[in-house]
């Protein structure tokens, strides 16, 4: 290396993010007439081979570095700079020992001059105060001599995380400690958004050589319009622009600076300076421009301008002659085996284990059905479609029915042949009427074990099958417990629709109803000896009611020869219970006096106890009226009190 380059400006570019800070910085450093040469360090593993690009145009040397990254970074939240979990980097700069002198500045930092007389500085290690903690220096601009002695130790720190700000700052302030010497804070002004001390910045202005934007806000963080109260910030922000559009801001149409030049590139990282060209229009369309679609490709079709009159061909083409379907004339007839099994379970289905019972049509009428129905008279067969009850082989004793309940379409089988085929060519006849819960197994079943409680001595008391007529056929195989039920064609005037209840042949006096029909259209049985309703008066019953409770009462006074012990009893039978004040002297209207000599018990008896249905006990008026055992009062204090009289004496 050329002693010429024995002294190099160096800064730091660990991401994209910070391209457009350090060309600036190293314009800022060109512009101002530096005759050192300008060096990057770069992590290659986070910045961009274009960045590295942008970078070769202004800087002299772009140096690889090995990111040192922060392993400990909790130091780094303290701060709120996550960003900075990489800052240990820096320190490389003291492995550059190619170089004899490094001024080490920030990428975020603008040289209003070129300060390269801090390249004459002695001393191994030199920096600015910090402006947060100016005992400390900041590690923003410092002038170094590349050692490998300092490298090893601050490297070891940064592997162990010693920073008091996870930082290189705090790393670098804990290794030289007041070992370097103090630049003027003119290298390394760092502005504030709050700088206080204008009056300081007024009269040091005209010296400030490098300010440096400290802090997560970049001047291309923020954009160029971000406004500072006007304030020094502000003045110092404006230098950095201008450096900054000396070099990159996009140029008017008619300069012709050519699309994805290097300058898009760095405006792409500097807020609000990349503004990519339409690459279809030129211009801008205009704010109230027709809908986009109106620029879709379409077909335009147009009319026929022929004017000569349509002239037919002479003869079109003949269709087809082997057009044609030929019906066939029976249905296919059905394979002779059935279809070989195709899947595995086919060949090993199971038997079936349950039986249904047979559909069977059913014309038959018993020799001795005295009644003039069939069952299903209409023709109901299997092939017609039609719902056909089925049937218990012939002489099954369940047979029977009677009219009210038959709940099929019936046929008086007297009709000649002409007369019962014009009733079954009524179609309402060809079908039954059953209400669907009479065919619903669960229905049958519940009703079933509603039934089962009548079961058994009753099934044989009700005995002698019917004979009258097979109005109910039942296959006992099937239990089909009819709720509802429809009359039948002859007993309905007009079609019915409304289900009537079952008739209950004993109750009517009809034929013999089947045990098991009985059963299950019987009502619950009337408990033995209730009278009907009709014959019920609660008067008369009460006062026979009363008659025989004396008449009971009389029987034991007679049985006992000690009047005065059923006395004694008869008092014992009142409860001596405290009475509500006040209501002590109220009698009922049926009390009677303990102190009623049994004699005039017996005669108020007597005089009763004929076969008159009226019954009422009449005291004769020398009967004493005595009162209730007297009772202790209960008064209370309270009810004492004026406030809570006692209620009127009742009436005698
Ligand atoms: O995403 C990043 C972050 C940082 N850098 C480089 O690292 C430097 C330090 O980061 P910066 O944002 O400038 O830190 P400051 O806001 O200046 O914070 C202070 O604290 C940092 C950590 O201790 C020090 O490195 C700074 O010198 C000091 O001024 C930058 O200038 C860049 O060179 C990048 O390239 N990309
Ligand atoms: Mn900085």
């Amino acid at each position: 290396m050329a002693s010429g380059e024995e002294h190099v400006y160096a800064t730091l570019l660990l991401s994209d993010s910070y391209l457009p800070g350090a060309l600036v910085l190293a314009h800022s450093l060109r512009d101002a007439g530096t005759t050192k040469k300008l060096v990057v360090l770069v992590t290659l593993d986070t910045v961009s081979a274009e960045s590295i690009t942008q970078l070769k145009t202004v800087y002299d040397h772009v140096l690889p570095v090995p990111r040192i990254c922060n392993e400990k970074p909790a130091n780094l939240y303290l701060m709120n700079r996550a960003d900075l979990h990489s800052a240990f980097t820096k320190i490389n700069l003291w492995k550059q020992t190619q170089f004899s002198k490094i001024v080490y500045i920030d990428a975020d930092v603008v040289a209003y001059r070129a300060p390269d007389e801090l390249f004459d500085i002695a001393e191994p290690f030199a920096a600015a105060p910090d402006i947060g903690w100016p005992d400390l220096f900041n590690s923003g601009v410092m002038v170094l001599t590349p050692n490998l002695g300092d490298f090893y130790a601050m490297l070891a720190m940064a592997e162990r995380g010693i920073s008091f700000d996870g930082a290189d700052q705090g790393l670098l302030n804990m290794h030289f400690k007041d070992n370097y010497h103090r630049l003027s804070f003119a290298y390394n002004v760092t502005p504030s958004a709050h700088y206080q001390y204008i009056p300081a910045y007024r009269h040091f202005q005209s010296s400030i050589n490098m300010v440096h934007f400290i802090g997560p806000n970049k001047p291309w963080f923020a954009g160029r319009h971000a406004k500072h109260d006007d304030s020094p910030f502000d003045d110092m922000v404006g230098r950095w622009w201008a450096v900054y559009d000396r070099h990159y801001r996009a140029q008017e149409q008619s300069s012709g600076q050519p699309q994805g030049s290097s300058s898009t590139y760095v405006q792409y990282f500097t807020k609000g300076e990349f503004r990519p060209k339409p690459t279809l229009m030129q211009q801008p369309p205009p704010a109230d421009s027709a809908p986009e679609a109106i620029n879709f490709p379409s077909t335009h079709y147009e009319m026929s301008q022929d004017a000569a009159p349509f002239v037919p061909p002479p003869r079109y083409p003949s269709p087809p002659k082997n057009m044609w379907y030929e019906v066939p004339t029976a249905p296919p007839a059905p394979p002779a085996e059935p279809p070989k099994p195709v899947f595995p379970w086919e060949g090993q289905q199971p038997t079936p284990t349950r039986t249904f019972a047979s559909v069977v049509p059913d014309f038959v009428t018993t020799p001795q059905d005295t009644g003039p129905w069939v069952e299903h008279g209409v023709g109901g067969s299997v092939e017609s479609g039609l719902h056909v009850e089925s049937h218990p082989p012939e002489g099954d004793s369940t047979e029977t029915g009677t009219e009210a309940g038959s709940s099929v379409a019936t046929l008086p089988s007297q009709l000649t042949p002409t007369e019962a085929s014009t009733v079954q060519a009524e179609p309402w006849d060809a079908f039954q009427l059953s209400n669907a819960w009479d065919e619903v197994p669960e229905i049958n079943r519940y009703v079933e074990g509603l039934q089962k409680h009548k079961r058994g001595k009753s099934l044989q008391g009700i005995s002698s099958p019917a004979t009258t007529g097979p109005r109910y056929r039942r296959d006992p195989n099937k239990s089909v417990f009819k709720l509802t039920d429809f009359p039948s064609a002859v007993e309905r005037p007009s079609l019915p629709v409304t289900p009537a209840p079952i008739a209950r042949p004993s109750f009517w006096g009809q034929e013999q109803p089947d045990a098991r029909e009985l059963e299950l259209s019987l009502p619950l049985p009337s408990a033995e000896g209730v009278p009907m309703q009709s014959d019920w008066d609660p008067e008369v019953q009460l006062q026979k009611l009363a008659r025989q409770q004396y008449e009971a009462l009389l029987l034991k006074l007679e049985a006992s020869a000690n009047v005065d012990n059923v006395v004694e009893e008869l008092g014992h039978s009142i409860p001596k219970r405290s009475l509500p004040f006040g209501s002590e002297s109220i009698r009922s209207p049926s009390f009677i006096s303990q102190n009623v000599p049994i004699s005039t018990l017996q005669r108020a008896v007597q005089s009763t106890s004929s076969a008159d249905s009226t019954f009422q006990l009449t005291l004769p008026h020398d009967a004493p009226r005595g009162t209730p055992k007297e009772v202790p009062r209960q008064h209370g204090g309270l009810l004492e009190s004026p406030m809570a009289k006692p209620r009127s004496k009742a009436p005698e």
